[in-house]
């Protein structure tokens, strides 16, 4: 369902788009070269904001919005949320186990929808987590902000975590996507890659920016650096 060929993928994340032109602001940055659509979905509740929930998402694709929806689910229970966002079209779902009361059915119930399933990490939140879904999980996201809004600065503790985690998929033998969310912009980007992430979301470093493109691809000059080109 994601582009297996690229090394890596940059997801902005809409949390800093103007909603007030949702459809034509995914639109334009996926024109600038973006390859899936971060959406943060808070509940005033597991993190102190709140954003929209599966009918947005379901608007998009009513839209006509074709690219890959990656869900992030910052939301406690989490399994009706899930089967909200399958009947809306999401691509990818994560969540964070600890708002989950079984990690288990909650992947499984991801997976049975026929979305790709994966765990999210914050910044303090153990690796122990992923002892027993290597097996299970397609992307691995790691918060290198706490959760809840957009334009924090990224935790430079982050970089160790991704080091780990990219081991453990080494580890596992599988094509776990690793994900990085928080304070990710053209200055830093080249570093979280180089210590094992694959995918990028940034909301304020391309959404604040007069020119999408432009943003996008510093990132991504930056990145070929980190690929060796
Ligand atoms: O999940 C999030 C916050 O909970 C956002 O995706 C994240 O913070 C991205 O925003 P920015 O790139 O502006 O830091």
């Amino acid at each position: 369902m994601i582009s297996p060929s690229k090394p890596y993928l940059i997801a902005p994340s809409i949390l800093s788009a103007d909603f007030a032109k949702l459809g034509e602001e995914v639109e334009r940055v996926l024109a600038s070269g973006a390859d899936v659509i971060h959406f943060d979905v808070m509940d005033n509740h597991y993190v102190p904001n709140l954003t929209f929930g599966s009918m947005i998402c379901k608007a998009l694709r009513d839209y006509g919005i074709e690219a890959p929806i990656d869900v992030h689910l910052m939301v406690s229970p989490v399994d009706s949320m899930i089967e909200q966002f399958l009947e809306a079209g999401a691509s990818i779902i994560t969540f964070h186990p600890e708002a989950s009361s079984h990690i288990d059915r909650s992947l499984q119930l991801i997976k049975d929808g026929d979305a790709e399933c994966g765990l999210v990490l914050n910044p303090a939140t153990p690796l122990h987590y992923l002892d027993y879904v290597m097996d299970k999980v397609d992307q691995i996201l790691l918060m290198s902000v706490n959760p809840g809004y957009g334009g924090q600065s990224f935790i430079e503790g982050t970089l160790e975590k991704v080091r780990q985690v990219r081991q453990r998929i080494i580890t596992s033998g599988r094509d776990i996507r690793l994900e990085v969310d928080g304070g990710i912009k053209a200055s830093n980007i080249r570093a979280i890659a180089e210590a094992g992430a694959d995918m990028f979301v940034a909301g304020s470093a391309i959404f604040n920016q007069e020119d999408y493109k432009s943003a996008i691809d510093a990132m991504r000059a930056e990145l070929a650096l980190a690929n060796g080109e």
